[in-house]
């Protein structure tokens, strides 16, 4: 074998120089996040948020020949190392069956050596992270079609309670087309670019378009309605998508609890909020 041009062996030593200053500025920022840990005093470690956003402004910022979606991977296994350093860091998966595909979204998402359970029902998921076993749970999107839906498992006004707090990949839907919602016990986190996720109940026989024009007028203008159920008690709960972010005391939610809109309305609950996938052309 021909040995390669003097030229090929400088810019390898300048690959390597590169590397070890890219090194460096790691293990520098792994440095500010132990003080952050520190800074923490037992507050979350996992900031769903502040993580889109650091995002958001890198794939902004970049301009290298390497694809947009590498450099989240790399920022995101980055990301959940160093929340697995700030404390217990582990996730629990729905699988309802091999190759389903949401343990890769999973681990996109929250790294290759996050501790991570499978489960084959969605409630399992979510009885892992409301007890603790798992910090974060990954689930399908509520559809209308599912026999038994998770997200009457996380109807609370408990700030500690599982909210929805990402929409996976955040790269938009992957191969597969698969999308997640991902739930943590924790109040969601504002960005600027947010959607919010409701569960709206109200009597039986609310028609479409009242529904429609009650949370219209209340500010929160339904984006989509993921599903909806009868409850026992002669009510039926909606789970609607918004545009922005809803906290879970907003006015508009107050609004919609004391609508007097014939009967309609009876409560308003927030289930969650995710930053916005990036959309495509933001990743070209
Ligand atoms: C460092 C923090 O903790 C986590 C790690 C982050 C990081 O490495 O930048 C960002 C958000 C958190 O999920 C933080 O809260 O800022």
């Amino acid at each position: 074998m021909s040995r390669p041009p003097a030229s090929l062996d400088s810019l390898r030593d300048e690959i390597d120089a590169l590397d070890d200053q890219m090194l460096d500025l790691l293990m520098q920022r792994c440095a500010v996040v132990d003080r952050i840990a520190a800074a923490k005093q037992g507050g979350p470690i996992l900031r769903p948020g502040r993580e889109a956003m650091i995002l958001r402004r890198l794939v902004g910022r970049w301009k290298g020949s390497m694809p947009k979606r590498n450099l989240v991977r790399i920022w995101r296994e980055l990301l959940s190392g160093l929340v697995g350093v700030q404390g217990p860091f582990s996730i629990a998966v729905w699988m309802p069956e091999r190759g389903a595909g949401y343990l890769e979204v999973a681990r996109n998402q929250y790294g290759a050596y996050t501790p991570t359970s499978s489960h084959q029902s969605p409630s399992q998921v979510v009885r892992e992270v409301t007890s603790g076993n798992a910090t974060v749970g990954i689930l399908p999107l509520p559809r209308w079609e599912d026999e038994a839906p998770w997200w009457p498992l996380i109807l609370s006004n408990a700030p500690d309670a599982p909210h929805i707090v990402a929409r996976l990949p955040l790269t938009g839907p992957g191969p597969m087309g698969i999308e997640a919602l991902a739930i943590a016990c924790m109040t969601p986190e504002q960005t600027e670019d947010d959607h919010s996720v409701l569960a709206v109940e109200t009597g039986p026989d609310i028609s479409r378009s009242a529904f429609t024009d009650v949370l219209t007028t209340a500010g929160l203008p339904p984006r989509a309605v993921w599903d909806a159920r009868p409850t026992a008690d002669d009510a039926r709960i909606h789970v609607i998508e918004v545009r922005g972010f809803v906290q879970p005391d907003d006015t508009r939610l107050l609004a919609l609890r004391g609508a007097s809109d014939g009967g309609g309305i009876r409560n308003a609950l927030l289930l969650g909020a995710y930053a916005t996938p990036l959309p495509a052309d933001a990743l070209e």
